[in-house]
């Protein structure tokens, strides 16, 4: 394939900052070394189980599986993706700390590098229940500036250096491993879609500036959980399933991939809703999701492309952090759908609806 009519990511990234003269050039730089990072675990995703790297994770035989800070069984590929952001970003000087969704604490720069003026905050592999089922996988990043006084001191980052509102991001993006592997990243002036030349090794300027459709006929939700949804998730859904004959008169698909990376490239593409909702399942749990690498970034990317990304009910960009590995609801996709949901977590609970005929056709009744 020729590349004469197309950009690479450094390209497109010095054609970035050409409208910013006084940056430093540190943030190419730390998204370079992250789209590397994502190259490397791309190669581990296709040698697949010829690379060794399927199944969970093992402490020793003795202890069984290793388990995150959530409580979930990690994957093998979890850890190695995680130590492989890790290492590829602690070097270089432009970060004062990282922490993941793998880490239960922040993860300092080691003594020997020098440190930066960024805060990389990652989900190393999102998905991980497909991981052996070869399904498509992928990484999602969000890129905050570290507060004043971690750039002047060069202090040890805390907790409280990442609790920071998704709308002060300064770039965020994802990898997905899919059939072929693609970065879709956002430094605060729309989107673009880069796919990996498996040949040069590059990632090509494919997709310029995303935009996701407003409207759509397509959604995506676990539906095994509908017994535990909240009233207005009930009423959306229900109206969605009542296709034509119901009160949205027209017919919606739906998907489910379980890899909220994969949905969003989809949403992106072609538009559609996607819900992870706050539910009664695990009164613990304020959502499954979590809100610093999971929704920040994949909503700072749909609003930039047009899109928008709610809790359900307020924006999600301007929710104010309280932990790191901190859940949330997580509402996105055609911006007219999320405003829909948003509003029917406004309004009173309507039982016109409950009617029923319509409890007959209904799906998802309790
Ligand atoms: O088991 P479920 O309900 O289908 O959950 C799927 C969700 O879990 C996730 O896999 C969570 O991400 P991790 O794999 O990073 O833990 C999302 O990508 C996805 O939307
Ligand atoms: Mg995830
Ligand atoms: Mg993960």
């Amino acid at each position: 394939m020729s590349l004469s009519n197309r950009s690479t990511l450094t390209q497109y990234l010095i054609e970035q900052r050409r409208r910013f003269p006084s940056a430093s050039g540190d943030l190419n730089a730390l998204l370079l070394e992250v789209a590397l990072a994502c190259k490397s675990i791309a190669r581990s995703v296709a040698f697949g189980e010829l690379g060794g790297v399927m199944g969970d994770a093992s402490v020793d035989a003795a202890q069984g599986g290793a388990v995150n800070v959530q409580g979930e069984v990690q994957k093998k590929l979890d850890v190695l993706s995680n130590d492989v952001f890790v290492r590829m970003n602690e070097w270089a000087g432009h970060l004062a700390g990282m922490a993941s969704e793998e880490m239960e604490q922040p993860s300092q720069i080691p003594a020997q590098y020098p440190r930066g003026k960024y805060l990389l905050v990652f989900d190393p592999l999102d998905g991980s229940s497909n991981i052996d089922v070869n399904v498509s996988v992928g990484s999602i990043f969000s890129i905050l500036r570290a507060p004043d006084d971690v750039i002047a001191s060069g202090r040890d980052v805390v907790e409280a250096d990442f609790l920071q509102p998704g709308a002060t991001q300064v770039a965020a993006g994802y990898a997905l491993y899919g059939p072929t592997t693609m970065l879709v990243l956002s430094v605060g002036n729309g989107v673009a879609g880069f796919t990996l030349h498996p040949n040069l090794g590059e990632f090509v300027l494919t997709h310029p500036d995303i935009q996701v459709p407003p409207d759509t006929r397509e959604f995506a939700i676990n539906a095994s959980n509908s017994r535990f949804w909240e009233p207005p998730v009930k009423r959306y859904v229900d109206e969605c399933l009542a296709g034509a004959t119901g009160p949205r008169g027209k017919d919606f698909n739906m998907r489910w991939i379980a890899s909220m990376v994969a949905e969003a490239h989809r949403i992106l593409m072609r538009g559609g809703v996607f819900m992870y909702p706050r539910d009664t399942k695990d009164p613990s749990k304020p959502g499954r999701l979590r809100l610093l690498y999971e929704a920040n970034p994949i909503g700072f990317i749909m609003e930039q492309a047009g899109g928008r990304a709610s809790t359900g009910r307020q924006p999600m960009l301007g929710v104010v952090p309280s932990s790191l590995h901190q859940r949330i609801g997580l509402v996105f996709g055609s911006r007219n759908e999320v405003e829909r949901i948003e509003r029917y977590h406004h309004e009173p609970v309507k039982n016109d609806f409950n009617t029923p005929l319509f409890a007959e056709r209904s799906l998802f009744r309790n």
